[in-house]
């Protein structure tokens, strides 16, 4: 047992203490046209913009007395040793489809000059055709012509730092992804926890072994004793049912999970994009998805066996019921405004962070959501917005928190 756990996040809106963030960098460079779609992206980003974006949104979060710290940082950190960073590249290798024993030596051979945090960061840029010169080929998969750009794909929805992994009470939700472009991002999770002297033995309440994607942006820890988890376009109600049975059985204080059925499309692809909570008391809610909505609660029973019972109530009141509180606020995206609502949806309106109770970082371009928050005594943090909402997630999707006061 840990004197001091490296992970502690019983609630959505306590004190944030410590988070865990990416700084955009190459790998928004090498997003092309012709594949956007697969790499997640809607529009080609402007890196340096984003990278400005980016750093106000760390340093609101250190004003206000938050440590920062970067997942390539402690990547770095963990990479010192040799032999973990022999294994690092060869299951990176593996998942990046790098399998013909050619490319693999050239690859090897690319990076073994590099610092630890000068390699990490190369591997989310992804390697180009270009920046490798001397394959001697060994196999047929290394002679033949392939016109696609890159040895390694990017991977820009790093900066996204909500979703690979998930911190719920003590432990974590290694997830397994929804689409092959994301699930390289969980392996640098995997080897952090597995390595990093700060997060060794961990609890682990799903892996990435794991053949149903869960990911992070639909995983909300609303309280000590209620999680919600949406079921998604990302993620499936069997690890649903997995991490569940894992948290319930635990000595963790949680004892229900509630999921969430949400539409299963891009703009709403997590629970968090249209649902996060502000204050111990207020939520903001797109609209669009509240009437109706299917809410399931998952209980232990004695024993082992488990309760899983459709929630035949308002949200309002599922709410009230679970958080044990005499009422709740939903303040709706776009302040209700039907047009509005959908726009500031689009660019993450209901995607805010909480750093203390009522008082949330969001992306300054949402105004009237922003606004109808402060109308309802919610503190909100602002800052800018042209290229980071580009990727389709706000101040919840990137970032993780690591510690969190209770309350
Ligand atoms: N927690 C979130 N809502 N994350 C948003 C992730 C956006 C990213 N482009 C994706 O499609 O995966």
């Amino acid at each position: 047992m840990h004197s001091k756990p490296s992970i502690h996040v019983k609630n959505e809106v306590g004190n944030l203490k410590r988070v865990l963030l990416h700084r955009p960098g190459g790998e928004i460079e090498n997003i092309v046209p012709d594949y956007l779609r697969r790499l997640l992206f809607d529009e080609i980003a402007y890196l340096k913009q984003a990278q400005k974006e980016h750093d106000q949104f760390a340093q609101i979060m250190r004003n206000e007395g938050v440590e920062v710290l970067y997942l390539t940082d402690l990547m770095a950190e963990v990479l010192r040793d040799r032999t973990v960073r022999k294994q690092f590249l060869m299951d990176f290798m593996e998942e990046g489809k790098i399998t013909t024993p050619g490319l693999q030596d050239a690859l090897q051979e690319y990076f073994d000059p590099m610092e630890p945090k000068k390699m990490i960061e190369k591997c989310i840029e992804g390697v180009r055709k270009e920046e490798l010169k001397h394959i001697k080929p060994k196999a047929l998969g290394d002679m033949v012509k392939n016109p696609y750009p890159f040895y390694l794909d990017p991977i820009p929805n790093l900066y996204f730092q909500r979703d690979p992994f998930a911190s719920i009470g003590n432990g974590i939700s290694l997830n397994v992804m929804s689409s092959t472009t994301r699930n390289r991002e969980t392996l640098f999770a995997k080897y952090l926890f597995d390595h990093h002297p700060n997060f060794k033995g961990v609890p682990r309440w799903y892996n990435r072994d794991k053949t149903h994607p869960i990911e992070g942006g639909d995983i909300l820890v609303l309280s000590d004793r209620i999680v919600a988890i949406g079921i998604s376009e990302r993620t499936d109600p069997i690890a649903i049912e997995k991490v569940s049975e894992n948290l319930l059985r635990s000595d963790e204080p949680f004892e229900v999970v509630l999921a969430f059925d949400i539409p299963k499309t891009r703009a709403y692809m997590h629970l968090d994009t249209v649902f996060t909570m502000v204050d111990f008391d207020k939520f903001t809610i797109y609209p669009g998805i509240e009437s109706p909505l299917d809410v399931y609660s998952i209980k232990r029973k004695r024993g082992d066996a488990f309760h899983i019972t459709y929630e035949a109530s308002k949200l309002e009141n599922i709410l009230k019921k679970y958080l044990n509180l005499p009422a709740v606020q939903l303040i709706r995206c776009g302040d209700g405004d039907y047009i509005a609502a959908g726009r500031e949806q689009w660019s993450d309106g209901s995607n805010t962070l909480a750093i203390a109770p009522g008082k949330v970082v969001c992306y300054d371009r949402n105004y009237i959501t922003n606004e109808a928050l402060r109308k309802n005594h919610v503190e909100v943090l602002e800052f800018d917005s042209y290229e980071l909402s580009r990727g389709r997630g706000g101040p919840r999707c990137m970032s993780m928190p690591l510690l969190r006061d209770d309350i």
